[in-house]
């Protein structure tokens, strides 16, 4: 049995004349990190949603660590697009917050105190403690969302476009932060974006799911490029180059989006 487990997922919204997702397959191997990418509305975030706990499927789910789904809990964190942190708290509190509920029964208060600071340094946020979120830049917030997820020690990191709202350095500076968290921490990782490079740098494997309604995983693409893995030295590696084209291939010639197209 995999660690993650989707099995049979169909997921169709009332008043929705066909189900947006129907009967995906995929199994995530424990440390692995895959992302899912397709076109807008295809309905990546309705799949990530239900492993979160956060939406029921119409049939099938997910079963993590042999144990089905079913509702949120902190053995799957989300990071989303929009960092989330409660303004009113500072960065440090923040993820305190999110510490003290998922670990005060197995840790003390001071361990929790540490706890929180050895999140804060593992994605280099340990200046900006005291601070809150409205007196960090935007890649500083989502770093601080990472470290909240991190630090709440979970199975499964979930990622909806986690640097969607990010200027490119900054995405790029993150994804590689993402990267060295993940060779340290080997946290099984879900990552939905619409950035092909992102998904080739950063994944083990990329779901490519098909046009919705009735969406379906299309293909799988393994990502074999050694890690660690330095964007300069890829960007002209035939297997990076291979992969790349790969994805675009698939989204833009075999299941381009037909809205897209017919405008
Ligand atoms: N609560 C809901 N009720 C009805 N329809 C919904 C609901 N949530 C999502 N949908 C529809 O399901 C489809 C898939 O949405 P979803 O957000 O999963 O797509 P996505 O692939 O993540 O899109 P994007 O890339 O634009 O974020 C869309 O057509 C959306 O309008």
């Amino acid at each position: 049995m995999s660690y993650l487990e989707i099995t049979g997922l169909t997921v169709a919204f009332p008043r929705s004349p066909a189900p947006v997702l129907r009967d995906i397959d995929l199994h995530v191997a424990r440390g692995e990190f895959v992302s899912v990418i397709g076109h807008s509305g295809c309905g990546k975030s309705t799949m990530l949603n239900v492993v979160a706990g956060l939406l029921k499927p119409s049939q099938g789910g997910a079963v993590l660590e042999g144990k089905e789904v079913n509702g949120p809990g902190p053995d799957r964190a989300v990071v989303f697009q929009n960092h989330s942190l409660l303004p009113w708290l500072t960065c440090a509190e923040n993820i305190r917050l999110a510490v003290d509920q998922t670990l005060s029964k197995t840790m003390s208060r001071a361990e929790r105190a540490a706890w929180v600071m050895e999140n804060l340094a593992l994605v280099r946020m340990t200046a900006a403690a005291d601070k809150r979120p409205n007196e960090i830049s935007g890649g500083m917030k989502q770093r601080i969302g990472i470290a909240r997820a991190l630090a709440m020690k979970p199975k499964v990191l979930l990622m909806d476009e986690p640097f969607g709202a990010l200027d490119a350095l900054t995405r790029a500076h993150l994804q590689d932060q993402v990267m060295q968290i993940h060779a340290a921490l080997g946290m099984t990782t879900m990552m939905i974006t619409h950035d092909v490079d992102e998904a080739v740098l950063l994944s083990d494997r990329i779901v490519m799911l098909t046009n919705g309604p009735n969406a379906q995983i299309g293909e799988i693409l393994p990502v074999t490029l050694a890690r660690p893995r330095d964007r300069l030295a890829l960007a002209e590696h035939p297997d990076f180059v291979h992969a790349r084209r790969a994805v675009l291939e698939f989204l833009h010639a075999r299941h381009a989006n037909p809205a897209l197209k017919a405008a």
